[in-house]
């Protein structure tokens, strides 16, 4: 593959701002034609999720993510010694298929804020919100059919599509688990490993053939991807306890729920009073009331399931690392899993 093409176009960044700006701008006119193929109201709605039209379908600047899936999709390419902008269809479809569903997910917990604003179910209702999140779905599908060299795109529509549905098996697993008893943690790592990890995993090893890259290569980006995907469910996890919804740009609702995510379910199993006082909260039948939700964190706190969690985190960063043979293991791949393991809270 054209390594000096890499080098040329888009000089290793190194820097989380840098390397997050240079995969906006190769990624943004890409999701743009892409979502230029919608039907309208599809395409506003879609535009407004994405964060450049207000809900009027007027042009605005608002939060659309950190783009890090397309980031990974387009590092893991340039480690596998393609240039940047060859990954360009792989990180707008990953991309995409964050997007479908995230918008899914929101009406299935009847979240009403991301990104600092509306949901689209609460502003066009659930109909519409399944529309564009299986539109967005098909629109992926399509943009590494049509833009993707031909030998690539059977391998590249076959792990996108098997990748949809180990996340709607991820999903599915939460959202009947979760809420409903206390799962073990092999459960919620079998759960994290679907609904985040799989999808992670999918970005890198379309980046990786995206460069022409041998099977091997691939199947470790792919190792790299998922472990990298369980560090960041993890950090989610604790920002859905103790993130600042200004920073997120959605509240810490996991507690108010009683969901049983990851810090949770450490503190339980710790054998402390304060797992006990935990699960006698937790088998309420109600939501927590605002009262409730600040003791709770306090005792997963004091039974360590916060620091088990953040220590957890940390492992599978380096875990993810140590999927990687020393030569595709770049200094822009290193800087993004430190970063998806140390996000803000
Ligand atoms: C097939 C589908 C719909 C998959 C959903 C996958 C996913 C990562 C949802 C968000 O998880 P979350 O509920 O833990 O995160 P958030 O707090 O952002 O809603």
């Amino acid at each position: 593959m054209n390594a000096s093409a890499a080098i040329i176009s888009i000089p290793p960044a190194h820097r989380p701002s840098e390397i997050l700006a240079n995969s906006r701008e190769i990624v943004d006119p890409g999701l743009r034609i892409a979502v230029d193929l919608l039907p309208e109201p599809l395409r506003q709605m879609a535009g407004y999720h994405l964060g450049w039209l207000d809900v009027r379908g007027e042009p605005a600047r608002m939060s659309a993510g950190k783009l890090v899936r397309p980031a990974l999709a387009i590092c893991a390419c340039t480690a596998c010694g393609g240039a940047a902008d060859s990954a360009a269809p792989a990180a707008v479809a990953a991309e995409l298929i964050h997007n479908f569903t995230l918008i899914h997910d929101d009406v299935m917990d009847g979240d009403t804020t991301r990104r600092g604003r509306p949901t689209v179910w609460s502003v066009w209702g659930v109909s519409d919100a399944v529309l564009l999140g299986d539109a967005l779905h098909a629109v992926a599908a399509e943009v590494l059919a049509s833009r993707l060299p031909a030998t690539v795109v059977g391998p590249a529509v076959d792990r996108l599509e098997s990748t949809v549905i180990e996340l709607c098996r991820g999903q599915h697993e939460d959202c009947s688990i979760a809420q409903e008893r206390e799962p073990a943690i092999g459960e919620c790592e079998r759960i994290a490993m679907g609904k985040t990890g799989a999808l992670m995993g999918c970005c890198c090893a379309l980046g990786a053939l995206c460069a022409g890259a041998d099977e091997p290569a691939v199947a470790a980006m792919d190792r790299f991807g998922r472990e990298l995907g369980m560090a960041f469910q993890l950090v989610d996890d604790l920002i859905g306890i103790w993130g600042d919804p200004n920073v997120s740009g959605k509240p810490a609702g996991d507690l108010a729920r009683r969901t049983y995510t990851v810090p949770v379910v450490a503190a339980l199993r710790s054998g402390t009073a304060a797992a006990v006082e935990l699960k006698q909260l937790y088998s309420q039948p109600h939501s927590l009331s605002a009262a409730q939700i600040a003791r709770a964190a306090e005792l997963i706190e004091s039974a360590g399931g916060r620091s088990w969690t953040r220590q957890e985190a940390e492992r599978r960063m380096k875990s993810a690392l140590d999927c990687l043979p020393a030569q595709l293991a770049s200094a822009d791949l290193r800087v993004l899993a430190r970063l998806v393991a140390h996000r803000n809270l």
